[in-house]
C-alpha cells in the first residue's frame, strides 16, 4: 500500500515558488494498477517521482507498506529503491551496453549476487518479456516496443513490489502500446505487482487500470474505480479526457439532441447486462418507442460495458426506466 498524507511539493526557481502538487491524500492498494491522468504540467510526474524520492516532498508523509519513506536515511533509501522499479517514456537504456547488460545493471549495482546468479536472472527476465533472442544486441538495434520491454525487464530485475511508469507508452504506436499494456497487465496479475502509471490518454487508463486519479493544476480533482470515473465523469477535466477518448463532441451532441423529440437518456450496461436483450423486451412491455442517438460496446480492463444514448417517445417511459434500473442498468436523464 502506498499512502500520501497531506503531501505537497513546491519548486523554487530563481526566487519564485512554483506549486507542483497541492496538499494531497492518496491511497494505492497493493496489487492495483493505478492511473494518473492529466494535461501537461498538472503535476503527474512530480507525484510519481515523490514515491521513490526522486523528488523530495516540501511537506507531508509518504508511507509504503507502513514505512515512512520521507524519513529514510541514505542507506535505507537505497534499499527501499530496490523494491521499486521505474520505466520511462524514452526508455533511458544505456546505448553502449547490450540488452543483457542493461537488464543486469540494477543487480550489479545491488552487489548482492554472483555473476552466475545474475546471468540466470537476466535470462529469465528476457524470456518473460519475449526478448531471449536479442540479449546480445544494443538498444539502437531494437524497435521502440522492444526497448520498452528491456526497460520493463530491467525495472523488474530486483523483484520490486511496485513499478512506476512515466508515460511508458507515449512514444509508441497504437499496436505496440497495446502489446506493452498487455505485458503490464500480465505482470500485475502474475507478480501481484502494484503499478502506478502516468498517461495523458484515457484509453490507456480504460485498458489496464483499476483506479484512476485525474490531476489538474497540482490537484487531484476526481478519483475512483475506472468504471465509475470513465462512465460517469464529473469534473470538467475528466469529461474532456473521456469525450476525447470516445471521440465525442458535446456541442455536436447538443445539436443532435435538438433534432429529436421526447426524453433523452443515457444507459450504461456493465458486465452480464451488456449482452442481455433487455431493451427490446422493455420497450415492448412499456410501449415506448426509442431511437438510438449514440453508443458503443467496449471493455474497461476485462469487464465489458455498453453505453447507449436514446430518445424515448410515447408509452410509459417511467415504467421502462424503472425496469432498466431494476436490471442494474445505470440511467442518466440528459433531457427530461
Ligand atoms: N525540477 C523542476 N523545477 C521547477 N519546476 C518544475 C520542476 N519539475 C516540474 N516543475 C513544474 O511543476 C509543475 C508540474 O510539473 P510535472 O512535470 O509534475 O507535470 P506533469 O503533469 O507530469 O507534466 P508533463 O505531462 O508535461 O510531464 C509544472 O508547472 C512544472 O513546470
Amino acid at each position: 500500500m502506498i499512502e500520501f498524507e497531506r503531501v505537497h511539493k513546491t519548486y523554487k526557481v530563481g526566487g519564485r515558488e512554483i506549486t507542483a502538487l497541492e496538499p494531497c491524500d492518496l491511497q494505492i492498494p497493493q496489487g492495483q494498477i493505478f492511473g494518473l491522468i492529466g494535461h501537461s504540467g498538472a503535476g503527474k510526474s512530480t507525484l510519481l517521482r515523490l514515491i521513490n524520492r526522486l523528488e523530495e516532498p516540501s511537506g507531508g508523509r509518504i508511507l509504503v507498506d507502513g514505512i515512512d519513506v520521507t524519513a529514510l536515511p541514505a542507506k535505507g533509501l537505497r534499499q527501499f529503491r530496490q523494491k521499486l522499479g521505474m520505466i520511462f517514456q524514452h526508455f533511458n537504456l544505456l546505448s553502449s551496453k547490450t540488452v543483457a547488460d542493461n537488464v543486469a545493471m540494477p543487480l550489479k549495482l545491488a552487489g548482492e549476487h554472483t555473476a552466475a546468479e545474475i546471468r540466470t536472472r537476466v535470462a529469465m527476465l528476457l524470456a518473460r518479456v519475449g526478448l531471449s533472442d536479442h540479449a546480445d544486441k544494443y538498444p539502437a538495434q531494437l524497435s521502440g516496443g522492444q526497448k520498452q520491454r528491456v526497460g520493463i525487464a530491467r525495472a523488474l530485475a530486483t523483484s520490486p513490489k511496485i513499478l512506476l511508469c512515466d508515460e511508458a507508452t507515449s512514444a509508441l504506436d497504437p499496436q505496440t502500446t497495446a502489446q506493452v499494456l498487455q505485458l503490464l497487465n500480465e505482470l500485475n496479475r502474475e507478480l501481484n505487482l502494484t503499478i502506478v502509471l502516468i498517461t495523458h490518454e484515457m484509453d490507456v487508463i480504460r485498458r489496464v487500470c483499476d483506479q484512476v486519479a485525474v490531476m489538474d493544476a497540482g490537484q487531484i480533482v476526481e478519483q475512483g474505480p475506472v468504471a465509475e470515473v470513465f462512465l460517469h465523469p464529473k469534473h470538467p477535466t475528466t469529461r474532456r479526457f473521456v469525450f476525447e477518448a470516445e471521440q465525442l463532441d458535446e456541442n455536436e451532441m447538443a445539436n443532435d439532441f435538438a433534432q429529436v423529440q421526447g426524453r433523452i437518456v443515457r444507459l450504461t450496461f456493465q458486465g452480464q447486462a451488456t449482452y442481455a436483450p433487455l431493451l427490446g423486451q422493455i420497450a415492448r412491455q412499456s410501449g415506448v418507442d426509442y431511437s438510438i442517438l449514440g453508443g458503443r460496446i467496449d471493455h474497461i480492463r476485462d469487464v465489458p460495458y455498453g453505453q447507449l444514448t436514446l430518445s424515448l417517445v410515447g408509452g410509459d417511459a417511467d415504467a421502462a426506466l424503472a425496469q432498466l434500473k431494476a436490471a442494474d442498468v445505470t440511467v442518466e436523464v440528459l433531457r427530461a
